[in-house]
């Protein structure tokens, strides 16, 4: 339903020429949570303002609902806009207007009027819990409350598309969970694919289905998001992970122990696998790193440990054949 091809754009200034996207392909499902991640300047927001043509690439071609937006007509092009809601880090809200006035603002754009605007708005204020709030003006509103008025002015036209600049970044941890939860449920009820771009990890474990991360303009690694958590190709992916993680200290492992790092994924993290293995095959093992989480939903478990004292070639096969990932890590010297 999105798709970017050879999607390239290129900013002048005074100091020459920069390349904020460089032939960039992804392509989003319906009905999908997709991320993009990647560090400051690595061209998130110029790529997702390409999507709904705010930013007009220099080359390539921007698919939406089968429709190449680079071919519509300033009409054409003003009527797939509507299709396509946005929210934003700053709300972008109109601060002079009231909370209802807001989200009948792209009806009122679209030349609707009367009952069936105030309808409309009413139920979008309803389902966003903002109803009593309808007469408020932004300044009286939470950052999670600014938020909410966002996205209920980005569904007014009922797009089917949701695009989120690093919507959550201006907010709180609580409320980022708060806003998360909301974009979760919307594109289950509604079936609405989701877009959006972020710099924190936090936010794609939580909601994405797929990511993509960006470097330098550049789409260096993508995937389901529990594989590129999980088992990251690229040193970019890796070091984000790392961010905020302690790395694990492989001088504190016993000398000699043969190191591994153990995914478990699904009803197997919280099964005793690794202690009935080494109970089977006669190896101990140390706890050199471990972490137990979710990513969007999914509980996982990664350990890192070092076994030593038995055959430890016979712990990793059975561990392989109960579902568990082994990857060697060495040996401790
Ligand atoms: N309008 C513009 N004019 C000139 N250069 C631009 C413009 N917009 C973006 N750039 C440059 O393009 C590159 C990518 O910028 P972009 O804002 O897309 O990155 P980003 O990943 O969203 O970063 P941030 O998280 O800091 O917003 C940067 O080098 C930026 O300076």
């Amino acid at each position: 339903m999105i798709r970017l091809e050879g999607v390239t754009k290129r900013f002048k200034s005074a100091a020459g020429e920069r390349v904020a996207l460089d032939a960039i392909d992804l392509s989003v499902k319906p009905g999908q949570v997709f991320g993009v991640v990647g560090r400051s300047g690595a061209g998130k927001s110029t790529l997702i303002r390409t999507i709904n043509l705010l930013e007009r690439p220099d080359a390539g071609r921007v698919v939406v609902d089968g429709q190449n937006m680079m071919d519509l007509a300033p009409a054409e092009l003003r009527a797939a806009r509507r299709r396509i809601g946005m929210i934003f880090q700053h709300f972008n809200l109109l601060n002079a207007k009231t909370i209802a006035e807001n989200v009948a603002f792209p009806l009122r754009l679209e030349g609707r009027s009367g009952p069936e605007v105030d309808r409309r708005v009413a139920d979008l204020l309803e389902r966003l819990g903002l109803a009593e709030h309808a007469r408020k003006h932004p300044s009286q509103l939470s950052g999670g409350q600014k938020q909410r008025v966002g996205i209920a002015r980005a569904l007014a036209c009922e797009p089917h598309v949701l695009l989120c600049d690093e919507a959550t970044s201006a907010l709180d941890p609580e409320t980022t969970d708060e806003i998360l939860t909301l974009l979760d449920q919307l594109n289950r009820d509604l079936n609405l694919t989701v877009v959006l771009i972020t710099h924190q990890m936090e936010v794609v474990r939580r909601v994405c289905d797929r990511v993509a991360v960006l470097k330098d303009g550049r789409v260096v690694e993508e995937g389901a998001t529990a594989d590129v958590f999980l088992h990251p190709q690229h040193a970019a992916t890796r070091a984000m992970l790392a961010e905020g993680e302690e790395a694990f200290d492989a001088s504190l492992a016993p000398a000699g122990g043969r190191l591994a790092r153990l995914t478990f994924r699904g009803s197997s993290t919280y099964e005793p696998e690794l202690s009935r293995v080494a109970r089977s095959v006669g190896v101990d093992y140390s706890i050199l790193s471990g972490r137990i989480s979710r990513i969007r939903g999914e509980p996982y478990g990664q350990l890192v440990v070092a076994f030593t004292g038995g055959d430890a070639e016979a712990a990793v096969s059975q561990l392989t054949a109960r579902g568990v990932r082994v990857e060697g890590l060495g040996e401790a010297a």
